[in-house]
């Protein structure tokens, strides 16, 4: 399905991306500061395959799943916040010093932010990914010209899939609801999405922690942004 044909023949005014997963593949970076936050705890490596189902709620979760070794990390019945607090610090010391390194852009990123730049869309970036490494990475990806406004993790208290972060870009970019567009790689930007009210297109390439993004409810669900052209 092409995307004018969610909005009357249009382009959305606004569209806000996710970051991880949709626009950039970061997870080998995230799978190097994982790895070297659980050696540093005399931990096994996780390694990336595994690492790359566990991004999408944030940092700290990231690191909770890691300590757990699995995804339910609610469930393993053993939080020690102070292995955690030291977690958190190694992952976040480890992750600056890699952050955009070994990051690729996702296929067809650039052709579909040219083209919705020269419709007139206002863009948007809206991660769960802390604001200390939003930027620095969007910047590596040559992507930061791209975008207007970017809401961080923890720019609000609450991240995706509350609805707020997307209300937030939606305000700075002074665009409207019933104009504006989601796209994301996990069910997470899909619930939040649906959350605003949203239409979303979610992509079959990210991680959406390991399982498959049909059938989650997105208007649309694409191997590429280019097939939306
Ligand atoms: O969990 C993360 O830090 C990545 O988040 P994103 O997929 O919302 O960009
Ligand atoms: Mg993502």
């Amino acid at each position: 399905m092409k995307l004018t044909e969610l909005f009357s023949g249009q382009w959305p005014g606004t569209i806000l991306f996710d970051l991880d997963g949709t626009l950039v593949d970061s997870a080998p970076d995230l799978a190097v500061a994982t790895d070297t936050m659980l050696q540093a705890l005399g931990k096994a490596s996780a390694g990336e395959a595994q690492v790359r189902t566990w991004v999408g709620n944030g940092a700290a979760v990231l690191v909770r799943r890691a300590l757990a070794g699995r995804h339910d990390y609610e469930d393993d019945g053993q939080h020690d916040e102070t292995v955690f607090e030291r977690a958190m610090a190694l992952f976040l010391e480890a992750y600056h010093s890699v952050n955009g390194h070994h990051a690729t852009l996702f296929e067809g990123i650039e052709t579909f932010l040219q083209a919705a730049h020269s419709q007139g869309c206002k863009l948007g970036v809206v991660t769960n990914k802390p604001a200390a490494f939003t930027d620095d990475l969007l910047e590596r990806m040559g992507l930061a010209h791209w975008f207007d406004i970017t809401v961080s993790g923890d720019t609000l208290p609450v991240k995706k899939p509350a609805p707020e972060p997307l209300f937030h870009a939606l305000d700075a970019l002074g665009g409207c609801r019933e104009d504006a567009l989601m796209v994301g790689d996990s069910i997470t930007d899909i619930s939040a999405a649906k959350n605003a009210g949203l239409p979303v297109v979610a992509v079959r390439y990210g991680y959406n922690h390991g399982g498959p993004v049909d059938g989650l409810g997105a208007e649309i669900v694409v191997d590429s942004l280019t097939e939306l052209l």
